[in-house]
């Protein structure tokens, strides 16, 4: 069977019904049509074409950006989208560009750390796009360490405004998206100096160019920083540099929610947390999350369709070996599928955790805010680099022909992979969670009982006096055959154990130091590890969790299961040496669990194709030849082939002035 009857054919195998795994993907029936209408909007308008991008050059590429973001806008309008709608369209658009920045943070941080009034005056112009915004924190010197900021906002009670200033050539802003070329308005952050006297930093809103004419106002100076990593990608963004010469703004732009400054320029401090400062950032790593099950689904989509598609050896019959029946092909990219699913899932439940936390903020209750910010950073961090890391492995489970920017594999890295940057350095906002979790291992011999998340570490308290030996988990006992690693608590005991073993070990540790700050900076890259795992057993626990809700649809159910353990076992497998060393499994049970894992193989591999066809995802949006829905890869990849400029004429430019000389020179020596 070759070329477009393959995909039917694996289509025909399929053992689940196709269409209600499409809603369980989308999250409810009204998503998945919401989401189904505005991606079929977007791949039959012409206007958002995008199978040019990485041929074009930087202002080209830039300019087609605006194109699409203003006509999207237009039809945003027009049609009366809902937000919901506005943002699946985003989403299918496909295009990194400064109405993201304008509607994913500059909003938000008004909403999030404006007061009522503030918000009365600039939601209304956000709203409506009469002013352009964008998030301006990181600075040439300092990203991770906002603390370290060094623009300056001084109070003048004279005249009741506050002078902005860039000190040093590092505090220039270098990095906000949108700032470079579009934004008139920007929430920067500056540390705050009234009466001599510094307070920390905070969000001010300041306008930078001209309504009128767009050009930079006084003591402003503004640009793009430069081409980044990969042609078209992420360089559909004005990335930007800006610095400020003694620039005015009135008091009242100072986003004042957490704390105000009197006409006297004195400090009153809100009854809401410091910490707020930093919400527009625990909203956005929320939606990073959601966004890396969407990046990963569609790399492992791409890599699924191909290789089936693909052939290389094993005739036995005449016909080769498709790839995807290799099991170390199944063994690289079957875990990627699953982790598709899983990061989808812990998503929706860090969206539920992100509503939860900020009504409560609403009613005045600060509670659950740290568990919120562990949760986001922690998971951002593990789903980017899970997803970056996954995008590359499908660029190489495609061989020769992912390297082409018609696998829509390199074009898809590019674009991801800064997600492993932006919102906080992965490593950084890991040493958060750690911080978190020694903070919690700490309170419990106070008698504080842990939640939500860190709850498992009050119920296995008992080990924390112990000294981790294998006898105290109750695992041990029982997995005694390969099908035991399939009961539910069975696998969340071994993810708790392996998790409350290492943070207690590496609190353990922590004590030992004098100076826990020494002791903290010393032993960091054990607590990444502590706080990796601690990560992973919350996807793994909310994977389970989804598996005990009403599942309806022909075998959706089975199919969710076999991916949650693959997504378990898998980790386990990866992760072996925490589960031994950390006592919580022996040697055989490992063994055991691969034995599943490959059995478990089995069972994805004939329902694999429609598990990718439920993301349902358009050729439009996939923009790969290697993915396509019909599977007709050989012909379009030829096709393709003669699209590219340099086919544009049989000799290429430049044959007159060094090809031909070249060879004649040869000829000459030769004859000589
Ligand atoms: C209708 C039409 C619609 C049209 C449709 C369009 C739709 C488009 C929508 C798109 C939506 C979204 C897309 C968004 C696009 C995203 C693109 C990404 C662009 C990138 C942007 C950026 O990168 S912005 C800059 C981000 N920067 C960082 O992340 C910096 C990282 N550093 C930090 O976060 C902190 O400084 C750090 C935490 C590392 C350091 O803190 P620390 O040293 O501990 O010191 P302190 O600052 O003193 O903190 C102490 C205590 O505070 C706690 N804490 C820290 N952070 C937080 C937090 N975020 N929340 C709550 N609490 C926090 C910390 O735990 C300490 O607590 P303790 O109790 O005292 O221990
Ligand atoms: C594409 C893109 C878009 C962006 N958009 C915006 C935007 O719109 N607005 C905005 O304000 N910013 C934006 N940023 C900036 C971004 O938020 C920062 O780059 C990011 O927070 C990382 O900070 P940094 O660059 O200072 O990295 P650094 O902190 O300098 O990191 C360098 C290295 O040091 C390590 N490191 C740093 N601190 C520690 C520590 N305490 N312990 C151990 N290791 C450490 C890191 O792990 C990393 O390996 C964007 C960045 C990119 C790449």
């Amino acid at each position: 069977m070759e070329g477009v009857d393959i995909l039917p054919h694996e289509r025909s195998k399929t053992q689940f019904d196709v269409d209600a795994m499409k809603i369980v993907w989308a999250g409810s029936r009204h998503a998945f049509e919401v989401s189904d209408r505005m991606a079929r909007l977007v791949a039959s308008d012409p206007a958002f074409q995008k199978d040019n991008r990485s041929r074009l050059g930087r202002k080209e590429l830039f300019k087609n950006t605006l194109r699409k973001a203003t006509y999207a806008w237009k039809r945003i309008l027009e049609l009366r989208l809902t937000e919901e709608e506005a943002g699946r369209l985003r989403f299918f658009v496909d295009e990194p560009a400064f109405t993201d920045l304008h509607w994913g943070m500059f909003v938000p941080a008004i909403k999030g750390q404006g007061t009522e009034e503030q918000q009365q005056k600039w939601l209304p112009l956000a709203y409506k796009m009469q002013i352009i915004g964008c998030y301006a924190q990181t600075e040439l010197g300092h990203g991770s360490n906002v603390q370290g900021l060094e623009t300056t906002a001084t109070f003048d009670p004279d005249k009741d405004e506050f002078v902005i200033h860039s000190p040093t050539l590092t505090s220039s802003k270098w990095w906000p998206g949108g700032l470079g070329k579009v934004s008139t308005h920007a929430v920067v952050y500056a540390r705050l100096i009234t009466n001599g006297e510094e307070h920390g930093v905070h969000g001010f809103i300041v306008q930078l160019r001209s309504l009128d004419d767009h050009m930079p106002l006084p003591g402003i100076t503004i640009g793009d920083i430069g081409m980044k990593f990969g042609n078209g990608a992420y360089n559909t963004m004005d990335n930007g540099v800006l610095t400020f010469d003694h620039v005015r703004i009135p008091r009242n732009q100072m986003l004042m929610r957490v704390l105000q400054v009197t006409s006297e320029g004195k400090c009153v401090q809100s009854n809401v947390p410091r910490q707020l400062i930093y919400g527009t950032m625990v909203f956005v790593r929320q939606t990073i999350v959601a966004d890396a099950s969407s990046a990963l689904s569609r790399a492992v989509c791409i890599a699924t369709r191909y290789s089936a598609v693909r052939r290389q050896f094993g005739s036995q019959d005449g016909v080769e070996t498709q790839v995807i029946d290799y099991k170390t092909q199944q063994n690289r990219l079957f875990p990627l599928l699953a982790s598709a699913y899983a990061f989808r899932f812990v998503g929706e439940w860090l969206k539920w955790l992100y509503t939860d936390v900020t009504q409560r903020l609403q009613a005045n209750d600060f509670s659950t805010l740290p568990e919120a910010h562990a949760c986001t950073a922690g998971l951002k961090s593990l789903t980017t680099t899970a997803t970056a890391d996954a995008i590359e492995e499908c660029r190489k489970l495609c061989g020769g022909h992912g390297y082409l920017c018609a696998s829509g594999l390199p074009e898809l890295f590019a674009v991801y992979v800064p997600a492993c940057t932006y919102e906080g350095d992965n490593v950084v906002l890991l040493l958060q969670v750690a911080r978190f979790l020694m903070k919690t291992v700490s309170q419990l011999g106070s008698g504080k009982k842990p939640i939500g998340t860190t709850a498992y570490l009050g119920r296995v308290q008992d080990l924390m006096q112990c000294r981790c030996e294998v006898q105290t988990v109750g695992i041990i006992y029982s997995i005694n055959a390969a099908e035991d690693w399939l009961k539910p608590s069975v696998m969340l005991e071994a993810f708790e154990a392996r998790s409350a073993r290492m943070c207690v070990a590496r609190a353990q540790n922590l004590g030992k130091f004098a100076n826990p700050e020494d002791g903290f900076a010393e032993l960091s890259a054990d607590l990444v590890e502590a706080a990796v795992a601690h990560c992973q057993l919350i996807v793994v626990s909310k994977f389970l969790d989804k598996l005990q809700q009403d599942i309806p649809g022909n075998g959706v159910k089975q199919q969710l299961q076999n991916l949650c353990y693959i997504y378990a076992l898998n980790l386990l497998h990866k992760h072996l040496g925490d589960f031994l060393s950390t006592g919580c499994i022996t040697p055989k049970q490992a063994s055991l669990a691969n034995d599943q894992l490959r059995s478990l193989y089995s069972q994805v591999r004939p329902n694999a194709i429609a598990l990718v066809d439920a993301f349902n995802y358009t050729d439009h949006y996939l923009g790969s030849v290697l993915g396509r829905y019909d599977g007709n890869v050989y012909p379009k990849l030829y096709e393709e082939a003669w699209k590219d400029p340099l086919n544009d004429s049989v000799l290429p430019d430049g044959y007159n002035e060094y090809i031909r000389p070249l060879l004649k020179q040869q000829l000459h020596n030769s004859r000589l």
